[in-house]
């Protein structure tokens, strides 16, 4: 038992992964050659290892709690005898800058549509709720991006009540990693999906000026973890790759274009600077203390194999 586990219960990774074969049919995660397809498609370097051992039973269990909130939703409208439309099941994830949580979340995507259909299962990150490059700047808070003042904390409440609230639609402003800035006036919009998953580094904090956390809208929580050394590792691996993409597109209005031109070991001693300035004391001071409120801990050790699963008791 991991002793930072307070209030979990720490289930090892094969046993976990034994959980699929004890499933039924109806219970178990539908892994079609399509879907295995469209992971591979989408990441590479996602061990199916993974997919079958942690992320099967996973998806099973999300379907085993919307199963039960589509239940309790019934009953309650039947109390209150109202018929109005079923609100999104909503499932946030949280964690560091680079751990791995929109391709946690984009896979739990891809795998809950192979079995419940594209339009029922919508994503969305937080990203889009940062405030843009220009009025952090304005606001002396561009050193600060990520921080828990950098977001527009109304608009992201007001975003995820719209939903529960079963808005037949609502939008989510749109963030690109390329320009690294908030993409203006330009919105993803969601109908009605049955389940909402919406992922990013504030998803389980506080808000200051408001009574409700984002958080209180979840009706799963999910936060991605690992050794800090690790997830330093990861961010700059993939500074690594993005400026290598950069270079191979040739393409000067990317964001890591300008790292493209001045030597690699210049542009990696930046990186792991920002790392240290910005990502690791937001992590230690704002994210990490967020843990403890999820429902569920996905734990990756060495090449983001996750090899523990806590589960709130
Ligand atoms: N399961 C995985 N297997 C292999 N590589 C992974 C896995 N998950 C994430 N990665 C890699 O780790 C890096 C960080 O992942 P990702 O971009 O999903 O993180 P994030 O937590 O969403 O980051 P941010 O908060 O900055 O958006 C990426 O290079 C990604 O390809
Ligand atoms: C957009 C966030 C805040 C979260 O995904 C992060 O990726 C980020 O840009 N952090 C700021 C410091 C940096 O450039 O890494």
């Amino acid at each position: 038992m991991t002793d930072m586990a307070f209030n979990y219960e720490v289930i090892e990774r094969d046993d976990w992964g034994a959980l699929a074969s004890k499933m039924s049919a109806s219970q178990s995660a539908l892994i079609t050659p399509k879907a295995l397809a469209n992971i591979k498609a989408f990441n590479d370097q996602i061990s199916m290892d993974d997919v079958l051992t942690i992320y099967q039973p996973l998806v099973s269990y999300i379907k085993l709690r919307y199963a039960q909130y589509e239940r309790n939703f019934a009953e309650r409208q039947a109390f209150l005898g109202r018929t109005d439309h079923q609100s999104p099941f909503v499932v946030g994830i949280a964690g560091s800058v680079a751990v791995g949580k929109s391709t946690t979340a984009r896979l739990l995507q891809l795998m809950l549509q192979a079995d419940m259909g594209e339009a029922s299962v919508a994503l969305t990150t937080t990203d889009g709720f940062l405030m843009s490059n220009e009025q952090l700047k304005a606001r002396n808070l561009f050193d600060r991006k990520g921080f828990p003042e950098s977001y527009n904390m109304e608009a992201l409440l007001s975003f995820v009540n719209d939903i529960k609230d079963g808005a037949a639609e609502v939008r989510s402003p749109r963030y690109s990693h390329d320009i690294s800035d908030v993409l203006p006036n330009e919105y993803d919009v969601f109908k009605r999906p049955k389940i909402f998953i919406i992922e990013g580094i504030n998803t389980l904090q506080t808000s200051p000026n408001s009574p409700v956390y984002v958080s209180d809208f979840f009706d799963l929580s999910i936060y991605v973890d690992a050794a800090t050394s690790l997830i330093e590792h990861w961010y700059i691996s993939r500074f690594d790759a993005l400026r290598e993409q950069a270079l191979v597109n040739n393409d000067p209005s990317n964001f890591f274009w300008s790292w493209t031109q001045i030597p690699l070991a210049d542009a990696i001693k930046i990186a792991k600077n920002v790392w240290k300035t910005v990502n690791l004391p937001n992590l230690e001071q704002y994210i990490l203390p967020t843990r403890e409120r999820a429902d569920l801990v996905l734990h990756k050790t060495v090449g983001h194999v996750i090899d523990q699963i806590w589960l709130r008791k």
